[in-house]
């Protein structure tokens, strides 16, 4: 079977949208596609479409025995019945899977292993199920989509890798066929990462409501009732919008705490803290969004009566339209605080799209995150200070403070501000920075081990944000997301981490653990699992039939290391943890 496409010519099956689509976007980059249907003669295709007419439209047995790759883009409630009928046609096929799940058809793991149990004797890959007819169709290959390519044959999983790459994908290699689940799971759940923030987000604003509500109505009456709908709800609006800046920023402080309370960044996050970590960036863009509604708001609310506090007047005849006022020094500083702080804002989630993120090398990506965040945080920090902090004056009792609705809000952002400044510190700062550049002193028996993503069940990349990492104040998993073609170890500069490698283009998972018995700048080598050799050695690599290697490595590579994920014991030998691997 020739793995290679030299001759980029595939089979299609099924001329639906999906069919239709995919063979467009194959035959814009140089393939022939054969098609092959039920109904070959009433189908879709037009023959007017230039694209086509080049184009094979055949039986589906024909045009099985057309190619060596033969795409199934047919709904996974026919495989059964397709299967029965094509199964000796299809075999040492690379038969590609693009199907999504169907509600009510139930499969066991996954569509794709449903397939290959279907049938035995070709090679399923799994490929192509995360894009939309619509966008395969499309011209724009500008920021195309990453597709995870999940196969139990690494050679086919590369073929279709490669083919991927030719027609403008971004395609990664997702491991071994049982990481398909994870795969068609991430492709059709509905606003995964989403959920927490904005639950949080909406929590968050109904205790501000009721707190304003307890405030400006039970305790003094501030407003009408009529005007709840913007000048009133702008207010939880805005310390909504503060609280959840402060939380975007909270994370990393702790993070930061907690590495140097261990002093080491090999110490695995508390699991709250992890997900937290990983759920900054859609806490910061819920942020942004509120922060902006909190700005056209305002803007319209913008005059004295809305903001008496703000403006001075003439004291003779104040006219309605407010032609004898002016801003004094407290509307002035309120708005330009707030206009600067939605500035940075505007920054840090302009840098969050994937085109903008992909222009950055990684120290201007973490230059603007960690300066544009400090700056919102200090500008939206004085936006409500210097709206109450004049008011705070004339308070008498306390509780007139903490029934301050600004000083409230700004308590966790000023908390935050604080925590960075002293994070900043020199002493402070230095001790991070040895932290995080994680010492050979640190913990001088650690050992790392990578290994081939077939020898491991890989996770898709909306999974991998369970692994743990400990970089910096930057989640792995945020990176990963925006490098996905990197493997974890690779997200935190250290390409060099897998050592002589056969096909670059595999990805590693790292799996960390304390090898008590390795010492210090000894690596272990082992040619097989069963024959682990002298300590002494430079790498560790073990070959199998097919592509699957383990790494061991310790400390003396650990600059390069990735952030670590626990797995194995401190009585763990070297020579115990590749044979487990
Ligand atoms: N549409 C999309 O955006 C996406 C679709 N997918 C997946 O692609 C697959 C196809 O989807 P889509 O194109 O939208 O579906 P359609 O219903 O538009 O097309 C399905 C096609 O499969 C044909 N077909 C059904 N059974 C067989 C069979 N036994 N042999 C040959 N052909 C058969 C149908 O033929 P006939 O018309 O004669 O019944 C039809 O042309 C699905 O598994 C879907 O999950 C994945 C990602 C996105
Ligand atoms: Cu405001």
């Amino acid at each position: 079977m020739d793995f290679v496409n030299k001759s980029k010519t595939v089979t299609i099956i099924g001329m639906g949208d999906f069919g239709r689509a995919l063979a467009k976007r194959l035959l814009r980059f140089g393939y022939s596609v054969t098609f092959g249907g039920l109904n070959p003669n009433s189908h879709k295709i037009s023959p007017l479409d230039p694209l086509f007419s080049q184009t094979l439209i055949t039986s589906t047995k024909s045009a099985i025995r057309a190619n060596e790759v033969v795409f199934l883009c047919i709904s996974v409630v026919h495989f059964q019945h397709f299967a029965e009928k094509y199964k000796a046609a299809l075999s040492r096929k690379i038969v590609v899977d693009v199907s999504n799940r169907v509600k009510d058809f139930y499969v066991t793991n996954s569509n794709a292993e449903f397939l290959q149990s279907l049938l035995p004797d070709a090679i399923v890959v799994k490929a192509f199920n995360v894009v939309s007819a619509y966008v395969m169709e499309g011209n724009s290959v500008q920021n195309s989509r990453v597709v995870p390519v999940a196969s139990n044959h690494s050679l086919a999983r590369q073929a279709i890798i490669d083919l991927g790459n030719e027609a403008g994908f971004r395609p990664y290699d997702a491991g071994m066929l049982s990481n398909s689940g994870s795969i068609e799971l991430n492709s059709t759940r509905m606003f995964s990462k989403w959920k927490v923030p904005v639950v949080t987000a909406a929590a968050v604003y109904a205790l501000w409501w009721l707190f304003v509500a307890y405030v400006d109505f039970i305790r003094k009456v501030n407003f009408t009732w009529e005007q709840v709908f913007l000048r009133v709800a702008n207010k939880p609006l805005c310390m909504t919008a503060i609280t959840l800046l402060a939380l975007t920023y909270l994370p990393g402080c702790l993070a930061a705490m907690y590495q140097l309370v261990n002093d080491t960044k090999y110490h695995q996050f508390p699991k709250w803290l992890d997900s937290w970590l990983a759920a900054r960036r859609q806490i910061g863009l819920v942020a942004f969004a509120l922060t902006s509604m909190h700005v056209y708001i305002s803007t319209l609310l913008l005059r004295p009566t809305y903001f008496p506090s703000w403006f001075n007047c003439s004291g003779l005849a104040p006219g309605l339209d407010g032609s004898d006022t002016w801003m004094n020094w407290k509307g002035e500083l309120s708005c330009l605080t707030g206009l600067l702080g939605m500035l940075a804002m505007c920054v840090l989630a302009v840098i969050t799209i994937p085109g903008v993120t992909d222009s950055l090398n990684w120290a201007e990506w973490r230059f603007l995150q960690s300066k544009c965040g400090c700056l919102t945080l200090l500008f939206s920090t004085g936006h409500a200070w210097v709206m109450g902090a004049p008011v705070w004056m004339n308070y008498i009792s306390w509780v007139d403070v903490l029934t301050s609705e600004t000083f409230v809000s700004s308590f966790l952002p000023a908390l935050v501000v604080v925590l960075r400044v002293i994070q900043s510190l020199p002493f402070i700062r230095h001790s991070l920075i040895r932290i995080r550049k994680g010492q050979i002193e640190d913990n001088p028996s650690l050992t790392t081990i990578t290994t081939d993503t077939s020898q491991v069940s890989r996770k898709a990349p909306g999974d991998i944000s369970k692994l743990t990492y400990t970089d910096q104040t930057t989640s792995l998993s945020e990176k990963q997301q925006q490098h996905p073609n990197r493997t974890p170890a690779q997200a935190v500069g250290s390409e060099d981490i897998q050592g002589p490698s056969p096909s670059s283009g595999d990805h590693s998972r790292v799996i960390s653990t304390k090898d008590s018995r390795a010492q210090s700048k000894d690596i272990l080598v082992c040619e097989n699992a069963s024959a682990a050799k002298s300590p002494r050695s430079q790498t560790v690599v073990k070959r199998t039939d097919d592509d699957i290697r383990v790494r061991v490595t310790n400390l003396a590579d650990r600059e390069v290391a990735s952030p670590l994920i626990t797995s194995g014991n401190e009585s763990d030998s070297c020579e115990e943890l590749v044979s487990r691997v």
